[in-house]
């Protein structure tokens, strides 16, 4: 039998993941060393044994096969949670690319050099009771009053109880008597007072609200928690609930039985979606077991979660992406919340779907995991309905006399026809003005992202897309229209093809400029602006949010960061400025965006006992994505979108990986995607038939960025592992081949983003 050998990660424990040292297994351990192992090593000068994880396993490893030592032994402890999230590792390598270090860096947070708080408490030394004493000795130094003012205060009755006083911290005893910490210091010197320190964790949430009792499930929520836990054959279940149905408190539900036996949960939440006001929800119902994590903590405050959790003091942590490898080694559920949302990928390598590694995670650990959108993803609608995942459904809106908002759809070039050139339709004007008399509240959404360089006619709506793809294509310099997956180029037409008008334009309009129009059209009224701009300081998101809930404003104006899961009582009328900008953004998932968008933002309105009104401005009144969500009909937009997906071979009707070459010499770059093109087509032809799917090679979309150039292709199959072993196949050809050094190769498993 081949010799076997193991990578062993030493320092896990310090996030030291850089550096594997190489053990032989010997014979009689064989079989029973995996990836994730925990073993006893000889280490360092004289052998000292010590323990590692193994993160890889090799026949040929890259150090001197005679200087390798020997494993000694395989430590029982399969349930060490870091063996799971080693495996875990090792399977987003596998199926996502990148190194294994890449991954366990993902799965893994490394320590940095964080500051600990050491909180510091003082009271008076017990073994000092001559206090007269150091009075008489210190009675004709100057500072005599403010330390005898200051032993006086921690010896007053009220502070002093029977065991012989308090330990108060420096903020204590400053609002109690005047001292400065010179003072303090002094007479811990001098050894009067005793100073205690002890580490105190950063949490970031605080007790925002009063502890929140449940509230009263109604049939079809107490329906979806039972069917979820009673459920045995399924480890995926799909919550689809509309806009209001409640799926919060399923979740809150739902976790409660998890923690009664004894088990913990994940909560995922898009980054943007996780206000101040969802999370309290969470902390109001399970006080200090829950951890937050978000973005915007510092490191020093996400490392101390992570400890809490290492150490078994929270069960419950609610987080974006990354929470998802929370070191909880009970682990019960796991909760998607907006499933559908492109946050959920990762942007760097290795670009893992945190939907797809949950499930992984959630089959090691023996866990649930529960997907809830009122928008599901096409892949994970259609996986329920092909009984993949189990289906629950709440159809209609859980607090009292809410009902769905009424919908009209607006046609933008009739409005232009009729010589409207402002932003607001005359309906939306006459909405916002009925809602301002009444004191109610308006959202107006304005969805900036992926427009850019999108081209249409202003007078018809006319947009130029690929006659091979179906895409939008974008203007590149020197007036090029170019498309994106196949590379078709032509100039930019000075007419309209479909109408000979001569206004053909991007749609450049900002939230900035929204707001001034609405002060011009609409004086006296208070706007509010949420968009990346106001919300670059840290909580100023968490502030314009709460301003608009204390109806400090009577509109408020946003990106897409508004319309998720926000829930805003007095708001009764949502207006979509233009509801094109995310259908043409040039990719096969904008007709999906553009319909989640819109049934979100509608969601926002009329969420309490008032009737809610949504308008949708648009120039494609007619396209299916905003037919349907004017209808809040997911089923039928549901069924169009997946004869598209079948019928334009895009996921997930077959799976794509993205091969992206970048380098600073366009030309080797350009040389090296035509090389890998060719000889994965080669590849493909001899493993897999006719059956994968070529498509470029052509320039990415930002075709040079940092003055790297960026060129591109696309591969297809039905299964996953098709594309996992080209995948494998490129690296190795990357690693011999002639450019190998000036051009670098990165991929991307069923992208969601534009490439
Ligand atoms: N059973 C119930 N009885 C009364 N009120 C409820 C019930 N369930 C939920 N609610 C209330 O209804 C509102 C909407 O619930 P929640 O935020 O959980 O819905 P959601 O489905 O998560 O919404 P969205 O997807 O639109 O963000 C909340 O104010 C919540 O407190
Ligand atoms: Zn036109
Ligand atoms: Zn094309």
């Amino acid at each position: 039998m081949p010799d076997v050998y193991a990578d062993v990660v030493v320092d896990i424990a310090a996030g030291n993941l850089d550096r594997v040292f190489a053990y032989k297994i010997p014979e009689r351990l064989a079989g029973q060393v995996d990836i994730g192992s925990q073993v006893m090593i000889p280490f360092g000068k004289g052998d000292r044994q010590i323990q590692g994880f193994v993160v890889n396993m090799t026949g040929q490893p890259d150090y001197d096969v005679n200087k390798i030592k020997e494993i000694s032994q395989v430590v029982n402890s399969e349930l060490a949670i870091e063996s799971q999230l080693i495996r875990l590792a090792w399977q987003i390598k596998k199926v996502y690319g990148g190194t294994m270090s890449q991954a366990l860096k993902t799965v893994i947070p490394v320590r940095r050099q964080v500051r600990a708080i050491v909180e510091r408490t003082y009271g008076l030394n017990p073994d000092h009771f001559a206090v007269s004493q150091y009075y008489e000795k210190i009675k004709n130094d100057k500072r005599y009053e403010a330390r005898k003012r200051l032993i006086d205060f921690f010896l007053a009755p009220a502070l002093s109880g029977e065991d012989g006083g308090v330990s108060l911290s420096m903020e204590d005893i400053k609002a109690g008597v005047k001292a400065s910490k010179t003072v303090v210091q002094a007479l811990v010197d001098e050894g009067i007072l005793v100073e205690q320190t002890f580490r105190r964790y950063r949490s970031p949430v605080k007790a925002y609200m009063p502890p929140e009792a449940a509230v009263v499930l109604n049939e079809e929520q107490q329906r979806a928690v039972d069917d979820i836990l009673n459920d045995t054959s399924h480890l995926v279940h799909l919550l689809f609930g509309v806009t209001g149905s409640g799926k919060t408190e399923v979740y809150m539900a739902l976790i409660a039985r998890i923690l009664e036996k004894g088990r913990q949960a994940i909560v995922l939440i898009p980054e943007i979606a996780l206000s101040l006001q969802t999370v309290s929800r969470f902390h109001a119902r399970f006080g200090d077991r829950v951890a937050v994590m978000n973005s915007r903590l510092s490191d020093g405050e996400k490392y101390d979660q992570y400890l809490r959790a290492k150490r078994g003091k929270v069960d419950i942590v609610v987080g974006p992406r990354s929470a998802l490898f929370m070191p909880f080694d009970r682990l019960g559920m796991i909760i998607v919340d907006e499933e559908h949302d492109g946050a959920y990928k990762s942007e760097n390598t290795p670009r893992y779907h945190a939907r797809d590694v949950a499930a992984w995670r959630v089959k090691m650990a023996g866990a649930k995991l529960v997907l809830g959108s009122a928008t599901p993803s096409v892949e994970s609608y259609g996986r329920a309905k092909a009984g993949i995942y189990s289906l629950h459904t709440l159809t209609s809106r859980a607090r009292s006399g809410s009902r769905l908002p009424q919908v009209s759809v607006v046609d933008l070039r009739e409005e232009f026809r009729r010589n409207n050139k402002g932003i607001f339709s005359g309906k939306l004007l006459k909405y916002m003005e009925e809602a301002l008399a009444r004191k109610e509240q308006i959202i107006l959404f304005l969805n900036r992202r992926g427009f850019a360089g999108f081209v249409s006619c202003r007078s018809c709506g006319y947009v130029f897309k690929c006659r091979h793809c179906d895409v939008s294509m974008t203007v590149h310099t020197g007036g090029m229209l170019k498309c994106h997956y196949c590379g078709w180029e032509q100039p930019l037409p000075k007419v309209c093809p479909q109408c000979g008008s001569p206004y053909i334009a991007g749609f450049g309009l900002g939230t900035q400029k929204v707001e001034q129009l609405i002060y011009q059209t609409l004086p006296g009224v208070k706007v509010l602006r949420l968009d990346r701009d106001t919300t670059a300081q840290k909580d100023s998101m968490e502030n314009i949010l709460e301003k608009f809930r204390r109806h400090e404003g009577d509109i408020l104006v946003g990106t897409q960061m508004i319309v998720k899961g926000h829930d805003f009582p007095n708001v009764t009328v949502v207006g979509v400025l233009a509801a094109d900008l995310s259908m043409f953004s040039n990719d096969y998932m904008a007709a999906e965006r553009t319909f989640q968008l819109l049934t979100q933002a509608a969601g926002r309105s009329g969420r309490d006992q008032k009737p809610g009104q949504v308008v949708i401005q648009t120039y494609n009144p007619e396209h299916y994505s905003i037919v349907c969500a004017s209808r809040q009909d997911y089923l039928s937009f549901y069924r169009q979108e997946i004869n598209y997906r079948a019928m334009m071979n895009y996921p997930p009707a077959v799976h794509m990986l993205v091969v992206l070459a970048l380098g600073r010499d366009e030309g080797k770059v350009g040389k090296q995607i035509h090389a890998l093109a060719a000889v994965v087509k080669d590849f493909a032809a001899k493993n897999h038939g006719g059956e994968m799917i070529l498509v470029g090679p052509s320039d990415a979309s930002i075709s040079k960025g940092k003055d790297v150039y960026r060129k591109v292709f696309y591969l297809k199959h039905k299964n996953y592992s098709a594309l996992i072993q080209a995948r494998e196949f490129l690296e190795k050809y990357m690693r011999t081949s002639e450019y190998s050094r000036e051009v670098s190769l990165q991929f991307d498993m069923d992208p969601m983003s534009v490439y």
